[in-house]
């Protein structure tokens, strides 16, 4: 599903009043949306609406009004004077018959439900005095929460805490999510989100153009590879892991097995000499070779190599960054992870020079916050002009690869400014070995011809879904185990016959 910024979702707002439906219209769909949401969360006694100045406080008089012409015993506080409101907010309050209390936290009492109608979309500064006193009660209330569109506090951009934010039960936001209900911290304090149609039509999206999506089967599902009846494993791509020395050989055995497990028809670790022996014994399916130096690992990939992986356990130096060059030289798919990252500390800008050089190279980079650092030590830091999104894609712009920042929220990032962001990682995926079955599983859609953004996307969604799948507990072995079960769940979801 798409995800719209705040200005995005005002163009879809601008674009369906353009054509027709009045914006009074969209508000008293998105209060009687509410109510509805109101009334599963809370079946009976009190429910209180905390209102304030926009249009999403007019979203909650739409409700209470709603709510009280059901018959609930509802109550309203209002942020600022009832005659200062405007517009469809002003309209919105009209429809509200009873008393309007005044922003004052002892008022909250003990209602059973309450209803955060302060910000939405519009919250443009970091929020003090009175709001965050009457933020900081409601949390501190034990209430349930239903936050309308957004929690008050949490920017929809970002899904940064703009100076304290409400914590919510759950969050009804209207058409499409957008990115601040998918980026932490915002994702944990929406609770449960629920997106509801008001009426806008899809055909606004094509107008609007967004760039940004939740990272799931219908984002990728035309590119998803799938095997032939006539194939054979050659046909399924050959992928070549680069393996560390003796000390360090693990880490590109788990990325070979998952390359194997998500769908590459041949894949060959390329194992120093010393070290030979340690990766023979531990392997099966997957074939070892001799390779210690660079020119042989291009005489290795010159031949039937569809993708390389290189670095997980790797090597931080000169000797990991010249398999990286041989492997840009050579044209191969790549996913370029951990050492091979950081080998290019010193100098990130001749990587990405050699990426830029092959405009039709696909190439992946796979840091964590970390390497992301050492690559990007401008982008590093968050801030509230500065998202994980908005950093991501600005390394992907930089540096002419698909980029991915690991996380609970990663992010995927073309240079053409497509973005996905990951909403299923369970937290028990944050595991030694995890980041290497995750490069794995990228290089086993890069084998298959899959493109770099789209073998990204497919590789952290299967990542995710095998983390769920193996559950509470895993370890990074098991990831590759479940992958037969990940792939009956997603055949299944596409209406795909195996
Ligand atoms: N036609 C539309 O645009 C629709 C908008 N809808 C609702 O309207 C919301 C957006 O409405 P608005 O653009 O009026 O914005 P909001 O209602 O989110 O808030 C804007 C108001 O809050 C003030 N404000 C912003 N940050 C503040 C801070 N930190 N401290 C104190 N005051 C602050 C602004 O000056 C402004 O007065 C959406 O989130 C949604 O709930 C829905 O009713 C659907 C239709
Ligand atoms: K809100």
């Amino acid at each position: 599903m798409e995800l719209l910024t705040t200005d995005e979702m005002a163009r879809a707002d601008e674009l369906t009043i353009a054509d027709g439906t009045p914006g009074f219209e969209l508000m008293r769909a998105v209060g009687r949306a509410v109510a509805d949401a109101a009334n599963d969360l809370a079946e009976e006694g009190p429910i209180l609406v905390v209102a304030g100045r926009g249009n999403n406080g007019g979203d909650g008089f739409v409700a209470a009004a709603e709510l009280a012409a059901q018959g609930r015993d509802v109550s309203v506080i209002l942020l600022c004077d009832r005659a200062t409101l405007k517009g469809d907010a002003a309209l919105a309050a009209k429809g509200w018959k009873g008393e309007v209390l005044p922003c004052d936290p002892s008022l909250i009492g003990s209602p059973a439900l309450i209803i955060d109608a302060l910000f939405g979309a519009g919250l443009d500064r970091p929020v003090k005095g009175d709001p965050k006193v009457m933020i900081d009660a409601i949390n501190a209330s034990g209430v349930p929460v239903l936050a309308v569109d957004l929690p008050s506090g949490i920017n929809g951009n970002s899904g940064a805490v703009m100076g304290a934010a409400i914590l919510a039960t759950e969050t009804v936001t209207f058409f499409r999510p957008k990115p601040g209900h998918l980026l932490l911290p915002g994702r944990s304090y929406c609770g449960k989100l629920r997106v509801i149609d008001i009426g806008i039509n899809d055909g606004v999206l094509s107008r609007i153009g967004p760039k940004t999506a939740e990272n799931n089967p219908d984002l990728w599902q035309d590119a998803f590879p799938l095997p032939r009846v006539d194939g054979h494993k050659f046909t399924r791509g050959h992928a070549v892991v680069l393996s560390g020395d003796i000390a360090a050989t693990g880490a590109a055995r788990l990325s070979a097995r998952a390359a194997l497990r998500g769908g590459a028809g041949l894949v060959t670790v390329a194992s120093p000499r010393d070290a030979l022996a340690v990766n023979a014994a531990a392997l099966t399916a997957v074939m070892v070779r001799p390779i210690d130096t660079a020119e042989e690992f291009a005489g290795l990939i010159g031949g039937k190599v569809n993708a390389c992986i290189i670095g997980p356990g790797a090597g931080i130096g000169a000797r990991t960054a010249g398999f990286v060059k041989a492997g840009l030289a050579a044209k191969r798919s790549l996913v370029l992870d951990a050492d091979a990252l950081t080998s290019f500390a010193d100098a990130p800008d001749r990587l990405f020079d050699l990426i830029k050089a092959d405009p039709e190279a696909e190439v992946v980079l796979t840091p964590h916050e970390g390497e992301f650092s050492r690559l990007f030590s401008d982008l590093s830091e968050e801030s509230e002009t500065q998202s994980k999104l908005d950093r991501v894609a600005a390394a992907a712009k930089r540096s002419g690869a698909v980029v991915l920042l690991k996380g609970p929220d990663t992010v995927v990032a073309s240079p053409d400014g497509r973005a996905a962001i990951a909403s299923n990682a369970p937290p028990w995926l944050a595991t030694a070995g995890s980041g290497d079955v995750l490069a794995g599983l990228i290089g086993a859609s890069l084998t298959q011809g899959v493109p770099a953004y789209e073998a990204a996307c497919i590789g952290v969604w299967m990542h995710g879904e095998a983390g769920s799948e193996a559950g509470p507990g895993l370890i990074a072995e098991d990831l590759t185990e479940v992958m037969p079960a990940v792939f009956r769940r997603l055949y299944d979801r596409l209406g795909i016959p195996y």
